[in-house]
């Protein structure tokens, strides 16, 4: 267990840090979490975690520090941390979209590790599927890496020029499956459901689509013939939505959002 720095709990920060305390191994004690305005993080004080608003102090215990604000606040706060940084006995690491590890340290030290780390916010819940790349991390530190997201879900190492597509297919694949889920539900009250029994039921049928697929090791469209019964009613539906160029629709969402993504820490 690793004393962690949080710099930037908000969205996806918040939800790492969640996800740490449900896997057991990382008390709330061990987490510091920084933002600018305390006031959201007063809760997470009642729950025992260290709250900051002084990310230079707040880095100086961590031995692993997460950067977790959005891309154009990332030099400020590197400015901001430098004195405070150890490069031989801190591992840093980075969820920012679109910043690679030259970015960081070029910013900081030459010689401090940095891991970049793309997971979901479902790592909330321990589900996330999270991406994670250096270009001169140790194996050691990456297995450290490896070990602290593998508690929140599942992971992959990928070559780092991957991690503004890895953005898109998985951080931003949350909101591109979340919505289609609700879109199906608004589908179910149009064919007779209460719109509450409809999103649940949307919910769990996408959920075993999913475990279908990660269970069974199955391929989409194997799946897919098993429930298309001749002359029925799924070929109708989903030939519909093909025609409405639904796989389309996400192909290019995807190749939009990892565009993006790549653009983000330029576009400061
Ligand atoms: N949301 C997601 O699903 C994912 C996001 N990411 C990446 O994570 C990063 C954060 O995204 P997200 O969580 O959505 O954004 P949020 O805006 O929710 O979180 C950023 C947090 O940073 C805090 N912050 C800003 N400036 C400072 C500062 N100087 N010192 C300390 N804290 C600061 C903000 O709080 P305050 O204003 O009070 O300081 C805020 O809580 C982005 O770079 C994004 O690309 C990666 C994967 C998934
Ligand atoms: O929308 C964004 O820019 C961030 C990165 C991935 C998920 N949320």
């Amino acid at each position: 267990m690793k004393k962690i720095t949080i710099i930037g709990s908000g969205n996806i920060g918040l939800s790492l840090a969640k996800g740490l305390v449900k896997s057991g191994l990382y008390p709330a004690q061990s987490i510091t979490l920084t933002r600018r305005s305390l006031t959201g993080l007063a809760e997470y004080a009642t729950q025992g975690f260290q709250i900051s608003s002084d990310n230079a102090v707040a880095v100086k215990d961590a031995e692993i520090i997460v950067l977790a604000v959005l891309p154009q606040q990332v030099n400020k706060v590197l400015d901001e941390i430098k004195a405070s940084i150890n490069p031989q006995e801190q591992l840093f690491t980075s969820v920012v979209s679109g910043v690679t590890c030259k970015n960081i340290r070029e910013k900081l030290f030459d010689d401090l590790q940095v891991v970049r780390v793309m997971p979901n916010t479902s790592i909330a819940i321990q589900q996330s599927m999270t991406c994670i790349a250096t270009d001169n991390a140790s194996v050691e530190s990456l297995k450290i890496v490896k070990d602290i997201f593998d508690t929140v879900g599942m992971t992959i190492q990928i070559q780092e020029d991957l991690m503004t597509s890895a953005t898109a297919l998985c951080a931003c694949g949350i909101a591109f499956f979340l919505r289609s889920i609700r879109a199906a539900s608004q589908g179910g009250v149009e064919v007779g459901f209460h719109a509450k029994d409809a999103l649940m039921m949307a919910a769990q049928t996408a959920k075993g689509a999913a475990d279908l697929l990660l269970q069974l090791a199955s391929h989409p469209e194997h799946e897919i013939d098993k429930v298309t019964s001749p002359k029925g009613c799924t070929i109708a539906g989903l030939n519909e939505m093909e025609h409405n160029g639904f796989s389309s629709a996400m192909i290019k969402g995807i190749k939009t959002s990892a565009k993006i993504a790549g653009e983000l820490y330029t576009k400061e």
